[in-house]
């Protein structure tokens, strides 16, 4: 029997991770750590918490099958719409975690907030935006940079309760938009790419420097 649409994970998801669909909470997280991502900010744009539950369809997880692509052999994430700008694109899911449980090997590692100590890591599992892929280097993008960044959101549940979240958001159109840049931020079957930042690539760079002088 075919399963129900919502309870199947989406297509190319690694049958070796689980498939999120709400966040889950490290055991190591104390009730400070709860209270306080879950006090609400008028400053973070607030969505419904049913938005949180995939499989998204507006993305899709679909293997790098070219050579020139920084993550040939991996997977990216891309647009099967066209997004608008500043849409969400896709809810950032994982384990919410301390800074004490932190896998320094993870790539998947976000804060969620920096000042209550709480990040979220999506290494061993998550959703679609995991594989969210940096913009650097990525073939024909003719010199555009990323066209989709992380943010943090309020996801608003029932009675006024709610939990702040990171989401991948698409890029808000530049005042010097013109034409369909005014109402596509990313186009169908477009990449959607984002910014690790200087700071990941910087530490990357140290720790292959690191591997190579034979350091542990
Ligand atoms: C959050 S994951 C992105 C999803 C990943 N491609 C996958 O299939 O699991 C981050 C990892 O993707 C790869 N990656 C993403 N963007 C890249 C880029 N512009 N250049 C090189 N590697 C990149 C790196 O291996 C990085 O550690």
């Amino acid at each position: 029997m075919r399963k129900p649409e919502k309870s199947r994970s989406p297509s190319n998801w690694p049958s070796s991770l689980p498939y999120l669909r709400s966040p889950i909470y490290s055991p190591s997280l104390t009730q400070a750590h709860l209270t306080a991502i879950r006090t609400p900010s008028e400053a973070l744009p607030s969505f419904p918490s049913s938005l949180l539950a995939g499989p998204h369809t507006n993305v899709r997880i679909t293997p790098i099958t070219d050579p020139a692509h920084p993550a040939y052999k991996q997977a990216g994430l891309f647009a099967t719409r066209d997004l608008a700008p500043g849409e969400l694109a896709v809810p950032y899911l994982g384990e919410y975690h301390p800074s004490a449980t932190t896998d320094l090997t993870s790539d998947y590692d976000l804060w969620l907030d920096k000042s209550a100590d709480v990040a979220v890591d999506a290494a061993r599992m998550g959703n679609e935006a995991r594989f969210v892929n940096d913009y650097r280097g990525v073939p024909g993008r003719d010199g555009k940079r990323q066209n989709a960044e992380f943010k943090e959101v309020w996801w608003a549940g029932k009675d006024g309760k709610g939990e702040k979240g990171m989401a991948v958001f698409v890029l808000p159109a530049g005042k010097r938009a013109v034409g369909r840049a005014k109402t596509v931020g990313i186009a169908k079957g477009e990449e959607i790419l984002v910014s690790y930042g200087k700071g990941f690539w910087d530490q990357r760079r140290d720790e292959e420097a690191g591997m190579e002088a034979g350091q542990l």
